[in-house]
């Protein structure tokens, strides 16, 4: 039998990078797969003749879209053009050019802020479209739901089998540490980091530190994505009520960004004081999934908060010593 041959967009992402990590630990384990992969140097996936020329010549089996322009809360609010822009034409190049290369097996990713901001608590998939989205990454949300809808639309037109999975927020090795545009996790991980080794007694956090987050490992994400993707199509349906067909993954609970600064503050070991910054956004003030679909199925998270923060801390801690050698 041929090789499957998968490709997953956005390797050298966060998430696209532990996808990778898992389908070559297959690979190693002896399932028949042929991974492809191209950076966005390689392959601007915004441009559409150079992704439809892309699919025509390597004719996927399967693409795994983990592709998009990402950011935190800052980000979004700052860039919102290049953020409806760029993962809107990423995803109508990569859903449809897959289609028009005969690809039937697609898994793309979205974001739990698809959401509306004032929802009941934990949010269920069925949540979607019932109201007005948090302003901070509504151009973000807007692409995100266009992906959804597009996976929905060309599954009910031409049959094809292109699943949504909407994560949590995520963090682990591999995020983005950048102090302005990353998200919370990774910022407090380098400023706590930071204000330790500079013997400072204070550092400040975004926002009122009131705001509930629920946040899952990449490696958790990673596993979840391809469990869904590998799923039998009967028991995905059968899972999905008609037009709703993304499915949660997160960790089940959620705390405040205020908790969240001391468990960073105790792994990086600060021990001043913590401030908050009013002036900074909170976002939305609580966005907690309902997992209750995807553990129906099989899947349930593994990975501890404090187990997996402490592990990215480690993984930050080799990544910034091997910076400051090549200073
Ligand atoms: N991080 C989080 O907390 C969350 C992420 N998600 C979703 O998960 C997915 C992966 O996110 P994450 O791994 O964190 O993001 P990263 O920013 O770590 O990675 C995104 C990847 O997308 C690629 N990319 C961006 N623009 C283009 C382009 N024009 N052409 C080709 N490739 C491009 C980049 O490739 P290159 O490196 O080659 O430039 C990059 O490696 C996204 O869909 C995101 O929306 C959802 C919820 C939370
Ligand atoms: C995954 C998700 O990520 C984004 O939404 P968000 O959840 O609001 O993302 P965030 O991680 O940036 O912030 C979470 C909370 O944390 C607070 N906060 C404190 N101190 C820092 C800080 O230093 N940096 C950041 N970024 N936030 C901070 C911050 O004020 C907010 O209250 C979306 O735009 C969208 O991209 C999306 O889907």
């Amino acid at each position: 039998m041929a090789k499957r041959k998968v490709y997953v967009a956005g390797h050298r992402g966060m998430v696209g990078g532990a996808i990778l990590r898992q389908l070559q630990a297959r690979q190693e384990a002896g399932e028949d797969l042929d991974l492809v992969t191209r950076s966005s140097a390689e392959l601007d996936l915004t441009d559409q003749a150079a992704v439809a020329d892309f699919m025509q010549s390597e004719k996927p089996d399967q693409v795994i879209l983990a592709a998009a322009k990402v950011g935190g809360i800052h980000a979004n609010n700052t860039y919102p053009a290049q953020f409806i822009y760029e993962n809107l034409m990423i995803e109508c190049n990569v859903i449809h050019q897959a289609f028009a290369a005969g690809v039937l097996n697609l898994l793309q990713l979205g974001s739990s802020c698809i959401y509306p901001k004032a929802v009941p608590q934990p949010m269920r998939e069925d949540a979607l479209l019932t109201g007005t989205l948090e302003p901070t990454n509504e151009p973000y949300a807007i692409a995100k739901i266009a992906g959804i809808k597009l996976c929905e639309s060309y599954n009910r037109q031409y049959g094809t089998d292109y699943r949504s999975v909407m994560p949590t927020n995520l963090y682990g090795p591999g995020d983005n540490f950048h102090p302005e545009n990353s998200h919370v996790l990774p910022a407090l991980i380098r400023r706590f980091h930071e204000a330790r080794l500079q013997g400072r007694d204070e550092v400040v956090i975004w926002g009122s530190g009131e705001p509930r987050r629920e946040f899952l490992h990449v490696d958790d994400m990673a596993e979840a994505s391809l469990f869904v993707a590998g799923l039998d199509r009967a028991i995905y349906d059968d899972n999905t009520q008609p037009m709703l067909s993304h499915i949660n993954v997160g960790s089940g609970s959620d705390v405040t960004i205020l908790d969240l600064a001391r468990l960073v503050a105790k792994i990086t070991g600060f021990e001043g004081r913590i401030a908050t910054d009013p002036s900074k956004p909170d976002g939305t003030m609580r966005k907690l999934i309902d997992v209750t679909r995807l553990a129906d199925m099989g899947w349930r998270a593994s990975i501890p908060l404090e187990q997996g923060i402490a592990e990215t801390y480690d993984w930050y801690l080799k990544q910034d010593q091997e910076n400051l050698k090549s200073k």
